[in-house]
């Protein structure tokens, strides 16, 4: 794993008992020591699969806990010592962005980032010594384009998204 201040890592989720009923087969595999994804054309043996490399890759054997002690435990440590840091999970509907962060109780090591990171923040906390924290949390959805506080009372929409018309951000 590099040193670069942004890494992007890809996790592959098994298939669901919707694809396996309809006998899907999967298409992507990963070189995990390599840090490399390759995606098959389906019906197009002929055709090498495509080829990706990431900061790190994790296939559907692997566990959140690997993942987190790997990409996300050094970035905790450097925001108990003051440095900024951001982990954001992104993919389409399905590929398993709430299983990664926010995770199931069992098995354990299935547990997600976030509960994981908000552990680590506090043992840290508890173990400096003439040292005073702040600690602020939000929990923000962006869903249809609008932006809503998980930890409101209603589920309010406090923004909605907007381009801008000339660099589209
Ligand atoms: N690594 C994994 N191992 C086992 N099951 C997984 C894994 N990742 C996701 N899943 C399962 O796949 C399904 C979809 O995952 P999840 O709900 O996390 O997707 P999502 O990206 O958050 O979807 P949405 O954007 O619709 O909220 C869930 O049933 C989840 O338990």
């Amino acid at each position: 794993m590099g040193s670069e201040s942004v890494k992007v890592v890809a996790r592959c989720r098994p298939l669901d008992d919707r694809e396996k009923t309809l006998c899907c087969k999967m298409v992507l595999s990963m070189d995990v020591h390599r840090c490399q994804c390759f995606i098959e054309k389906p019906g197009a043996q002929d055709e090498p699969p495509k080829q990706f490399t990431f900061d790190g890759t994790y296939y559907i054997n692997q566990t959140t806990e690997q993942l987190y002690n790997e990409i996300a435990y050094p970035l905790i440590e450097g925001v108990t010592e003051g440095y900024n840091g951001t982990i954001f999970a992104y993919g389409q509907t399905g590929s398993g962005k709430s299983f990664t962060m926010q995770g199931v109780s069992e098995p354990a090591t299935q547990k997600g980032v976030i509960p994981r990171a908000f552990e680590h923040i506090f043992e840290s906390i508890q173990c400096a010594e003439n040292t005073k924290f702040l600690v602020r949390a939000s929990y923000l959805e962006i869903y249809n384009e609008e932006v809503r506080d998980l930890l409101g009372i209603k589920k309010k929409i406090i923004f909605e998204t907007r381009r801008h018309p000339i660099c589209s951000l």
